[in-house]
């Protein structure tokens, strides 16, 4: 362990009856890091979660707060900040009773109440709307102020599941903007999310879980790089009636298809574009009118993701002919 880590996870094992969640993942969080978690349904995120908040002990491993050793079961909320997938807000409070609450129970002591309370609100730009109770502000309304509520005890360590799962894009940016001020700030930041746009765009490394196993920890570009190289993703979009003659020229020139039944093929190449059309089309007749697109892009985390886990994710690409 580094004395500057904000959180460190050794050798972490959870095994749930004879099913292992968790499998020898170790992994550390610096102190304004921002590191996201992802993996596809059943890969283990949630439970790291509850044995990072210490509300699940870990079969065998341990876990550090800073330098200190979780005991799970113990209140850690002076130095966690937990923002759950599910809001836990009291939907018949306003907005600023709702934090004032948080902030008593996260430690915070009786003068410095009013005093964060208003930080957080102004953080997250509902000051004018403090007086307004739960049930009736807007879903993104809602969102950020559940977010604040585990922002008013200035923890070091925040952990966040889904922060802007169900969100427009505009509060998505504001939570961005929130989570990377507060990241500036010192506090190290464990994120889950299913949105591999957001990773890469918001958290300085990831952790890629699948089936319990850490397969992949590093900054969003290096793995892409690491995985991929200079390659690029080529896709092509066919009709469903696919003619003999063009299924064997996609796969003569190396095109793979996730099922038997997708219409979408895909290679990854350094080939030239013009070369990848050229042979794609070349004396080929009526076939290319099975043809519907052919797009190319730089992989992204996505396909990182699928290239670990097999877990299919959007081909969105930029159309070229
Ligand atoms: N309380 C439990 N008892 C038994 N098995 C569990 C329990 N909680 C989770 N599991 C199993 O452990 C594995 C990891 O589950 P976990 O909820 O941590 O995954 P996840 O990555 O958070 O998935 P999702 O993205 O769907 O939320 C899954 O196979 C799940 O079925």
């Amino acid at each position: 362990m580094t004395a500057t880590a904000a959180l460190t996870i050794d050798q972490l094992r959870v095994v749930y009856d004879s099913h292992s969640a968790l499998d020898d993942v170790s992994l550390q969080v610096r102190p304004g890091e921002i590191l996201g978690i992802l993996g596809p349904n059943g890969a283990g995120k949630s439970t790291l979660l509850r044995a990072i908040t210490g509300k699940l002990r870990p079969t065998s491993g341990k876990i550090f707060i800073a330098e200190r050793a979780l005991s799970p079961g113990k209140a850690y909320q002076h130095s966690i900040g937990f923002a759950p997938q599910f809001l836990g807000l009291y939907r018949y409070l306003t907005g600023r009773e709702n934090l004032e609450f948080f902030a008593r129970c996260t430690g915070v002591s009786r003068h410095q109440v009013p005093i964060r309370v208003s930080q957080a609100l102004e953080e997250i730009e509902l000051t004018d709307k403090a007086h307004v109770r739960v049930d009736q502000m807007s879903g993104g309304m809602q969102r950020r102020l559940h977010l604040a509520a585990t922002l008013v005890s200035h923890p070091s360590l925040l952990v966040l599941d889904e922060p802007t799962a169900g969100v427009d894009l505009g509060v998505r940016m504001s939570i961005h903007d929130l989570i990377r001020r507060r990241a500036e700030q010192g506090a190290a930041v464990v994120i889950v999310t299913h949105e591999l746009d957001e990773a890469e765009a918001l958290c300085h490394r990831v952790a890629l879980l699948h089936q319990g196993q850490l397969k992949a920890l590093a900054e969003p570009q290096t793995l892409v790089q690491e995985t991929f190289g200079n390659s690029q993703l080529f896709v092509v979009r066919t009709v469903h009636m696919l003619p003999l003659a063009l299924y064997e020229r996609l796969q003569e020139i190396g095109f793979r298809r996730d099922s038997d039944e997708s219409n979408e093929w895909w290679l990854q190449s350094d080939l030239p574009l013009d070369m990848l059309i050229d042979h794609l089309y070349r004396d080929f007749g009526g076939a290319r009118d099975a043809i519907a697109e052919v797009s190319v892009r730089r992989p992204g985390l996505k396909d990182v993701m699928q290239h670990f886990t097999g877990a299919r994710t959007d081909s969105a690409a930029e159309p070229v002919s």
